[in-house]
């Protein structure tokens, strides 16, 4: 198990992670999620012993890792995949890393097998495509058959096949009783990978809980519906009813209406009543994308602007209007993916606070000057809240 206690990480003037504290338990895969920015890679580095926290800790199996016993056994993982010494033989990477840990050489063409890279064996890494660099560093992190494995963006790069592959084998170790940490910034795959979430904003707790449970408190359950699509006077009559009924309606990209706030059986009564044909009549839950969306919506540090393209567009002739757009489903609407209000001290969401040692003053209590205060505010550049250091 891997267990963080009021875990904080400073460089200078910039707080990267912020007294953290979770517990990532064995037999589950357990997902980290966060913008980028927040701290992810920073708690990764703290657990693997290549940071040192400024306060708290972080154990595995109850040590600190540069006290585990044999921790090359123990622990694997994978950080960067570019971190490889590109003059050297795939195998001959994998063996020096064995030999560093005492691991016998048959054990290198097992994992070059596992990952799929026993054809390119004896090719220098420096040619290796990003996906097949990827795959060598999870040979690696699979090396010592560790209990506890950590993986940063394992699928970053990989084709289908390769992401296939490695949400199976990411089930397959937590299956065989390991701790497997993943961070990923593809909610889909994770949504399909993770039992469990760890989800971080500005180096601080969010969410510490199962996906289903995650996804039922950060999203509204909505009904889809489909008029027919040669008839738009339908779908209109029904939006003013539903609307009138006290429904939230938004139009779907693909011109179904999203509706929040009214039953099912409601939904039919209604278009019934207003003598309106449906071809679709469906519920349903948020994805994981969407209630990642609405709960991180106030901690992104940095976002892109829509493009104006100032001076580039064609003028409307004079006397004509724009044409009016149904607003869309996920699309700037506060409505929809807005977070509940922060609470006291700038935490946007309430999670339980592990005791942490001596207080400390909390960075976030007051919003950077620059950073957006709320859902939904619309920024001018990208942005960036805090000056930092070199990395
Ligand atoms: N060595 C360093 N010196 C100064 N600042 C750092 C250093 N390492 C990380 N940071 C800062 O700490 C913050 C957290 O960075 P970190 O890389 O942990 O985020 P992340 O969640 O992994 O981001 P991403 O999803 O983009 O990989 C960032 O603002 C980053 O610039």
């Amino acid at each position: 198990m891997i267990e963080a206690v009021g875990l904080t990480k400073r460089y200078g003037a910039k707080t990267a992670v912020y007294n953290l504290s979770f517990q990532v338990k064995p037999g589950t895969v357990t997902g980290f999620l966060g913008p980028n920015g927040s701290g992810k890679s920073t708690t990764m580095r703290m657990i693997l012993g290549l940071d040192n926290p400024t306060s708290g800790q972080v154990t595995i199996g109850g040590y600190p890792y540069r006290r585990l016993p044999n921790a090359p056994r123990q622990v694997g993982a994978l950080l960067d995949a570019k971190a490889v010494h590109g003059g050297r033989h795939a195998r001959n990477h994998l063996l020096c890393l064995a030999q560093l840990s005492g691991i016998p050489a048959r054990r290198v063409d097992e994992v070059l097998g596992v990952v799929g890279l026993q054809e390119v064996a004896r090719k220098r890494s420096q040619g290796f495509s990003l996906g097949m660099g990827q795959r060598l560093g999870i040979a690696a992190a699979l090396l010592g058959d560790p209990q506890v494995l950590l993986f940063d963006e394992p699928v970053n790069g990989l084709d289908p096949e390769g992401i296939l592959w490695v949400r199976n084998l990411m089930k397959s170790l937590a299956a065989e009783g390991r701790t497997v940490f993943v961070s990923s910034h593809l909610m889909s795959e994770m949504a399909l990978t993770a039992d469990h979430l760890i989800v971080i904003g500005r180096g601080q707790l969010l969410a510490d809980m199962s996906v289903r449970d995650f996804i039922s408190h950060n999203s509204a359950d909505f009904a889809r519906v489909r008029t027919p699509d040669s008839e738009p006077q339908q779908r209109e009559k029904l939006t003013a009813a539903l609307t009138e009924a006290g429904g939230q309606v938004l139009s779907e990209p693909d011109g179904a209406l999203r509706i929040m706030g009214l039953p099912l059986p409601r939904i039919s009564e209604l278009a019934h009543t207003t003598d309106v044909r449906l071809w679709e009549l469906s519920p349903h839950q948020a994805s994981l994308e969407e209630a990642y969306m609405r709960m991180t919506q106030g901690v992104v540090d940095y976002r892109s602007t829509v493009d104006a393209k100032a001076g580039l567009q064609q003028q409307l002739p004079p006397g004509a209007q724009p044409p009016v757009a149904m607003p869309v489903a996920g699309q700037g609407q506060p409505g929809w993916y807005a977070p509940p209000p922060p609470q006291q001290g700038g935490q946007p969401f309430a999670m339980p606070q592990a005791p942490a040692g001596p207080p400390q003053p909390n960075p976030y209590a007051a919003q950077p000057a620059d950073a957006p205060a709320a859902a939904g505010a619309a920024t001018t550049e990208m942005t960036k809240p805090d000056s930092e250091g070199p990395r």
